[in-house]
């Protein structure tokens, strides 16, 4: 069972993709893993702030159960690989299932979606988690709530302390 995302803050909608592939890892016996990146991709991009840096990542990661996190260097060779080149490598791992969000996008210039990955493999997709005011979470919704000091919000949609508060 395998989870793919930068996974940056390790936020609700976060959990709740991991802990699906923990529990179906366990039904079908089969080890979970998580697939991330380091750094994640949107700060690679748009240098945006970083939510948990890698260690913090995995510590959180770890809190769910997870059997093994496999860390991608996001480097620039990286970002050019094309969608069938990742398709390629997840393969070699064998999943009985892959679990992303309904938004996940792979490969160069974001040009994988779950319509292609679903061809090569079985797809276990996630309904969007929303907080309680009805808006969807997200790292970039996080970050805008910390830049604004609403460190309470953030927390909220987090699941984690900040540290800045
Ligand atoms: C092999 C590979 C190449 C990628 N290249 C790009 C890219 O050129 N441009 C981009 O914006 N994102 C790129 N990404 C990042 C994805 O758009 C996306 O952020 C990543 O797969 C994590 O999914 P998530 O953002 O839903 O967590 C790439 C991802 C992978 C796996
Ligand atoms: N609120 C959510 N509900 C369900 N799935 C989610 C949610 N947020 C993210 N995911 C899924 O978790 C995985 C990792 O997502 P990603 O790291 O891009 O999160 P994000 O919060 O959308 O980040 P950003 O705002 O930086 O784009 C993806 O498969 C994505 O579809």
């Amino acid at each position: 069972m395998i989870a793919i995302g930068a996974f940056d803050g390790v936020h609700k909608g976060h959990q709740a993709v991991i802990k699906q592939a923990v529990e179906k890892s366990r039904i079908c016996q089969v080890p979970s893993v998580i697939y991330t990146f380091d750094p994640p991709p949107r700060h690679f991009f748009r240098g945006v702030q970083i939510l948990t840096p890698i260690q913090e990542k995995v510590n959180r990661i770890a809190k769910l159960d997870v059997d093994y996190v496999i860390i991608a260097s996001f480097t620039e060779w990286y970002a050019t690989r094309p969608p069938e080149d990742f398709i390629c490598e997840l393969s070699k791992l064998n999943p009985v299932e892959v679990n992303v969000g309904s938004d996940f996008h792979f490969g160069k210039n974001r040009e994988g979606d779950v319509n292609l990955l679903e061809q090569y493999f079985p797809i276990n997709m996630m309904p969007p988690v929303y907080c309680k005011s009805g808006k969807l979470i997200s790292s970039t919704r996080i970050r805008q709530l910390i830049s604004e000091g609403d460190f309470q919000q953030s927390y909220s949609l987090l699941g984690w302390r900040t540290g800045m508060e």
